[in-house]
């Protein structure tokens, strides 16, 4: 195996390419293989495209699996390495042109990790005079940071210059000739080799694709140095990015490298399938705004305004609440103001009591029962038995109620079980104090009936306060939930702005890819009308070059005519003047032969 290897690897075309094209490529061009190594583009009218044809040391179809390629480049660097050789084996390519693919692979078709894996242990285990001690990192390299993939706490890795993966020893302690044999094995995948203008990235995409492409350009100025002769090499830039720094060891040296370039076969397309292709885009982006795009703001939006109607019921039940809370109160006050008067009405009886002379003046206008009676609770029970309100209260009550008891005692309704804690207890102990009383006379002192109705009055401004109380929460509670249903209403109009910013943007991409495919399409009606014409002057042309040819013909003809014609007319010439010429010759001997 050479020490560096490079593979090309192109990938099935997908369907969306594959109804575009006809073929391997796509449009008038496509690539073709010849015998595994070389590929070259043809235009499937004209042929060859020059210079286009590569050479590499493997070139695999669409039709190869990761084990055939796994078997052809990886397979040997993966022995070399159990054997003590560092090694490499990396994908590149453009984004989805298949590097995970080929690294990872599928449940059918396992990638050459994991294949490199059982490879290494399925050849340690054979390897019975060794044995082995292999160490693994599985990191990610992202914006020159390394992250340990191993680690749960996401930690950050440091580049050490000590060397891990692949380590073996000879069972047999005594054969000291092959003691320790350490290698370094490096199984990458990287990310994806697009040009930044292609991919109209910005921000952090931009600053992760400017970091991406750094480190390929810089593993690329590597390799290059490593493929040259070793004298020209001069210095090797390993320390410009951390993935050269990584895969370092396993790069120079005596180690061996297995690079496949990955392709999609759909890249060269010609403007017809390149219009086809924006045209299904278009009817995507279409369909992703009449439906999916919205959802998840939809689904959102409902939420939210369940969430209000939610808070609105609330707010209804406390604001309920409330009014109850008021009547009570109002109740209360009611009770309170009516038991002032009662107070003031019994203060202007005992005042007139005063006026009597003597005990016996009083005594007189007594019932007789009442003269004996003890000074507290006369006539409570009768005058409040009455009252539904302050009906008795079985014995058994004590101070708390239940719910069905409580319901009876107040005709029915339970407002609050919070109020069902406070008020029997109240109205009990008054009951109570009324059942102590109902075998007394009728009549209670003045001064007692005083104190007990200010003890009432107490009780029952106690009893207000706590309800104002009370309301002032409610009060604010319910402040609390219309600020929350603002809130939540702020929250909606804002999903509904986002997701109207959504639709105006999509829109605006619908509309930038329509406008780019109506540019396209009268392009390429200019184009056709072009080709027709340039087709007519063609068919013109070649009339007018018949026409030439067969003038040319007429006088090539001519001149042969005219050329034998000639020959002839020479022929005739060359033998006059041969003849004139012995004539002039005999005429001179002649002449000299008759002189004197
Ligand atoms: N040789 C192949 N045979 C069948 N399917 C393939 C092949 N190569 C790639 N694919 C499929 O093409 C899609 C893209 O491939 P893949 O995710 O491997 O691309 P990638 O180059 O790793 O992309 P990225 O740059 O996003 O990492 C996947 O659905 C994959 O299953």
């Amino acid at each position: 195996m050479e020490k560096i290897s490079v593979a090309v690897r192109f990938r099935p075309p997908n369907q969306a390419a594959a109804d575009l094209s006809s073929g391997f490529g796509g449009g008038d061009r496509e690539w073709r293989i010849d015998d595994g190594s070389r590929v070259s583009l043809l235009h499937r009218a004209a042929g060859p495209v020059p210079g286009a044809s590569f050479a590499f040391d493997h070139v695999f179809d669409g039709a190869t699996t990761n084990e055939q390629v796994y078997a052809s480049v990886v397979r040997a660097l993966i022995h070399s390495a159990v054997d003590g050789f560092n090694g490499t084996a990396f994908a590149y390519g453009q984004t989805s042109s298949g590097k995970t693919f080929t690294m990872n692979g599928c449940d059918s078709d396992p990638g050459i990790i994991p294949r490199a894996i059982r490879d290494i242990f399925d050849t340690a285990r054979q390897a019975e005079d060794r044995e082995f001690l292999i160490r693994v990192s599985y990191m990610e390299i992202y914006n020159e940071e390394i992250n340990d993939l191993l680690s749960l706490e996401g930690q950050k890795l440091q580049i050490h210059e000590n060397l891990e993966v692949i380590e073996s020893s000879a069972k047999n302690q005594m054969d000291s000739r092959d003691a320790i044999r350490v290698s370094v094995l490096n199984l990458v995948d990287l990310a994806g080799s697009e040009r930044i203008v292609k991919t109209g990235a910005e921000g952090v995409r931009l600053n992760e694709g400017k970091h991406i492409n750094k480190s390929l350009m810089i593993l690329g100025n590597v390799i290059n140095k490593l493929s040259e002769n070793g004298k020209q090499r001069g210095h090797i830039p390993y320390r410009d990015s951390k993935l050269t720094r990584i895969l370092q060891p396993a790069l120079g040296g005596n180690a061996k490298t297995s690079i496949i370039c990955t392709a999609a076969p759909e890249e060269i397309l010609t403007d017809a399938a390149l219009l086809k292709r924006q045209k299904l885009e278009i009817e995507e982006l279409r369909k992703k705004l009449q439906g999916s795009h919205s959802e998840g703001l939809e689904q959102v939006v409902l939420k939210l305004r369940n969430d209000m109607y939610k808070s609105e019921l609330e707010r209804d039940r406390l604001a309920m609440e409330l009014e109850e809370e008021r009547k009570l109160r109002e109740t209360l006050e009611h009770r309170v103001a009516e038991q002032q008067k009662k107070l003031e009405d019994l203060n202007n009886t005992s005042i007139s009591a005063e006026h009597f002379q003597d005990s016996t003046q009083l005594d007189a206008l007594k019932t007789p029962d009442s003269k004996y009676a003890p000074e507290d609770f006369v006539a409570c029970r009768l005058r409040y038995s009455n009252d539904v309100e302050f009906s008795p209260i079985p014995e058994t009550l004590d101070n708390v109620a239940d719910e069905d008891l409580w319901a009876r005692l107040n005709k029915g309704c339970v407002t609050d079980l919070d109020m069902l804690e406070m008020t029997p207890g109240l109205k009990h102990e008054e009951s109570m104090q009324k059942d102590s009383t109902s075998a007394v006379p009728l009549e209670e002192p003045a001064e007692a009936r005083c104190k007990r109705l200010e003890k009432d009055c107490i009780s029952n401004h106690q009893q207000l306060e706590e309800s104002k109380g009370r309301c002032v929460m409610l009060e604010k509670e319910i402040e609390m939930l219309r600020d929350e249903n603002s809130s939540l209403q702020q929250e909606v109009s804002k999903y509904k702005q986002e997701d109207d910013r959504i639709i105006a943007e999509k829109q605006e991409q619908l509309e930038d890819a329509m406008m780019r495919c109506a540019v396209l399409e009268k392009e390429l009606f200019r184009y056709r009308q072009d080709a027709d014409r340039l087709a007519a002057e063609k068919q013109d042309l070649l009339g007018e070059l018949n026409t030439e040819k067969q003038k040319m013909q007429e006088l090539r003809k001519d001149i042969s005519v005219i050329t034998r014609a000639f020959s002839q007319r020479e022929g005739q010439l060359t033998s006059l003047y041969s003849k004139s010429k012995a004539i002039v010759e005999h005429c001179k001997s002649s002449q000299v032969a008759a002189l004197p």
